[in-house]
């Protein structure tokens, strides 16, 4: 059978780009247009025996630097960062060089941030071997290292020159590394598309299974939401904060967690608490909170927070970028298919939801 390739343009002006969907496209030509001679790719422990020779097959043409930095969150560093740097200076890379992530969200988000910096900005491009690296982070130039006060601490808008997706990545991918990108696919049905919610509650047992057309539409259909809503606001001044729904609490139970909850799982515990805030202020119907929290569940996610001492949850939430004047700004869900970001600064109300959101102590 004929292998397809889909493209979706994420639409910014004189920097749009293309996402390239299919599968089998790492060892198809060329991987991307008009690549420079210096390129260093970046990769990490895990991914690069598994998928470097392919990419390295393409690039016979090319001098080309593999940087491998050690897997997991704790690579998202000041020191990865460092020793890239080191490796590009060392190999006299000038600002024609191209940096190229192969792997998860992580390589993606650090490659994306040296690319940004490294002689005030060079050309960067993206091969996202993670269902979320996928449907989330290889598109819409939001790069950054991690800071032990919090995650994405350091970083920059910097867009990608083109997204190069091969969905037969996905087959070597953990099941919970893959779960944690339908928490990112989900994300996007609760804000935006309550048909796209709709078709998932449909589709559990094809995307659990790995199921190619159920799970090429996911991430098709996950890509085209994100690109219109980076299109529309790149800079997150506006309803690209949507984007971040379960995330203020996601990204305190990671940073408090990071050696025990990944990211797709902190951002469905944190969805889930949203959900309830919004059935607390009766703006939600519990009828749609068991709905996402049945959805999530099914999917393999986690529903309930760890327990954590409000104080901490509190310093972490006052560090996220959304924060304004001291006071929190949070993504809440008002239907299945619509969100909206509001201040917050009821303690009490928003410790209400997380304690029935998280795990039980007795
Ligand atoms: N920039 C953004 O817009 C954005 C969006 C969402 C998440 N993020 C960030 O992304 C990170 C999470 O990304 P992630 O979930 O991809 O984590 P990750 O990069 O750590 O990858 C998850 C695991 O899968 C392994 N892996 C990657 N591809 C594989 C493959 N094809 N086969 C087998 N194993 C594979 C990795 O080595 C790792 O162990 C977090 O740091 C999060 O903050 C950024
Ligand atoms: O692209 C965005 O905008 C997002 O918020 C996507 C999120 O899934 C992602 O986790 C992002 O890195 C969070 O960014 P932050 O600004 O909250 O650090
Ligand atoms: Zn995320």
């Amino acid at each position: 059978m004929q292998k397809t390739t889909q493209q979706i343009i994420v639409g910014l002006g004189e920097r749009s780009y293309a996402i390239d969907i299919g599968a089998g496209l790492l060892t198809r030509t060329p991987l991307f247009n008009a690549l420079p001679q210096q390129i260093l790719l970046l990769t990490n422990t895990v991914v690069g025996p598994l998928y470097a020779e392919q990419v390295l097959d393409q690039l016979s043409q090319h001098k080309v630097i593999v940087h491998t930095i050690d897997d997991g969150e704790q690579a998202k560093s000041l020191v990865n960062y460092g020793a890239i740097m080191d490796t590009l200076i060392q190999h006299n890379f000038n600002r024609d060089c191209a940096i190229i992530a192969l792997g998860g969200g992580v390589v993606g988000d650090l490659a994306g941030f040296v690319a940004a910096t490294y002689q005030r900005g060079v050309r960067f491009y993206q091969i996202p071997t993670t269902l979320l690296a996928q449907v989330d982070s290889s598109v819409g130039g939001k790069t950054a290292i991690n800071h032990p006060g919090g995650k994405n601490m350091v970083g920059a808008f910097y867009q990608p020159q083109a997204v190069l997706i091969d969905t037969e990545c996905l087959q070597t991918l953990s099941d919970r590394d893959y779960a944690c990108g339908l928490a990112e696919v989900v994300k996007y049905g609760i804000i935006a598309d309550a048909d796209f919610f709709t078709w998932l509650e449909a589709h559990v047992q094809e995307l659990n299974a790995r199921e190619s057309a159920a799970l090429t539409y996911a991430i098709q259909r996950s890509c085209q939401i994100k690109a219109e809503v980076v299109a529309a606001d790149e800079h997150e001044q506006s309803v690209r904060a949507l984007l971040n729904l379960g995330h203020t609490f996601g990204h305190a139970i990671e940073a408090a967690h990071y050696d025990t909850w990944k990211h797709g799982e902190a951002v469905a515990a944190g969805t889930i608490i949203a959900a309830q805030l919004m059935f607390q202020l009766g703006e939600l119907t519990a009828v749609e909170v068991t709905r996402i929290e049945n959805l999530l569940q099914s999917l393999h996610l986690p529903v309930r927070a760890p327990l954590m001492q409000l104080e901490q949850w509190q310093a972490f939430m006052q560090r996220d970028k959304k924060v304004q004047d001291g006071t929190i700004r949070l993504v809440l869900p008002t239907a299945i298919g619509s969100a909206t970001i509001r201040p917050m600064a009821d303690w009490q109300m928003i410790g209400e939801a997380i304690k029935a959101m998280s795990t039980s102590d007795d």
